[in-house]
């Protein structure tokens, strides 16, 4: 593997003044060795800016948690480049510049939930006073508060996941990378979680980017739908999503029933559903 240089613009670690949250430029990751190659990603352009919500869905084995995960500094790209918030994607991960919520909660088993959320602050250098308010505060959104005490072996694995949001939130990022964070959780918590990230996200105006299965749930979270295709993969469309979120998830019980019934949204719905016809990607909807 051969990785893309990664020096930064402006001076070294410095987050560069208006730059995206996200700039992928030109990427490929080639995996094995010249007789197994497989192409996960080719020619990928991508620019996520500051405070925007992008959602990557496709086929399974398209690239999107291998895309994800170079922007996460997590691999490194074949060739082209990955820049977060204008500097390397090291540098960023070395100044917690983003959160990570992936398909495995990736939690730590010897530390409580409370002690797991916290995690992030204690390496920010936040005190022990501000560490437990703001896990607590945490753990109250995602309806964990009675299990602050527990390890994560005595939870359920949706349990876990939430406990790995909140998490991810803690040290209040300027960008969020989530790999199908929703995915082994039941319907009502997934809206409400759904919501709330709409919620969270108002809050912070943190840029997200978001990998998922289910159209709605890209349609309902995303200011834009990038549609892949299957290997090599590459971006093949984009769909826009202009739906008034204003409304949306006003409060801690609110799971967004009124933006789901909305003309646009199900018209975006079927838009992304065209994309991904379209690109012959037909199992890429399996999510309701
Ligand atoms: N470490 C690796 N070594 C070899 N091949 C890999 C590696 N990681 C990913 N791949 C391959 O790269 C391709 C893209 O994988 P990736 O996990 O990014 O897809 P995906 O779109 O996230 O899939 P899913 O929706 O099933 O999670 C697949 O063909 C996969 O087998």
């Amino acid at each position: 593997m051969s990785a893309a240089p990664t020096s930064s613009v402006g001076p070294v670690g410095t987050r560069a003044r208006g730059a995206a949250a996200v700039e992928v430029t030109a990427v490929g990751r080639v995996f094995g060795g010249r007789s197994r190659e497989v192409v996960a990603l080719q020619d990928v352009d991508l620019t996520v800016a500051a405070g925007e919500l992008v959602s990557l869905i496709g086929p399974s084995g398209c690239g999107k948690s291998t895309l994800l995960r170079l922007v996460a500094d997590l691999d490194e790209p074949t060739s082209g480049s990955v820049r977060v918030f204008g500097r390397s994607a090291r540098e960023a991960r070395l100044a917690r510049d983003y959160g990570i919520a992936f398909q495995q909660a990736g939690l730590l088993p010897w530390r409580t939930v409370r002690a797991n959320v916290e995690l992030p602050l204690a390496l920010a250098g936040t005190g022990r006073a501000g560490r437990r308010e703001r896990a607590d505060e945490l753990l109250a959104l995602v309806g964990l508060s009675d299990f602050a005490d527990h390890h994560p072996d005595q939870l359920s694995g949706g349990m876990q996941q939430r406990v790995a949001i909140a998490r991810a939130l803690a040290d209040s990022p300027s960008l969020l990378l989530m790999d199908e964070p929703f995915g082994a959780l039941d319907e009502m918590t997934r809206e409400h979680l759904q919501a709330q990230l709409l919620r969270i996200r108002a809050e912070t105006r943190a840029a997200v980017v978001f990998v998922t299965h289910s159209i709605p749930e890209a349609v309902f979270l995303s200011d834009r739908v990038v549609v892949m295709s299957p290997r090599p993969g590459r971006i093949r469309d984009v769909v826009e999503v202009a739906i008034d979120r204003s409304g949306a998830a006003a409060g801690p019980d609110d799971v967004g029933d009124d933006l789901r019934t909305d003309a646009a949204f199900v018209a975006a719905v079927a838009e992304v559903r065209d994309a991904l016809r379209r690109d012959g990607t037909r199992r890429a909807a399996d999510a309701p």
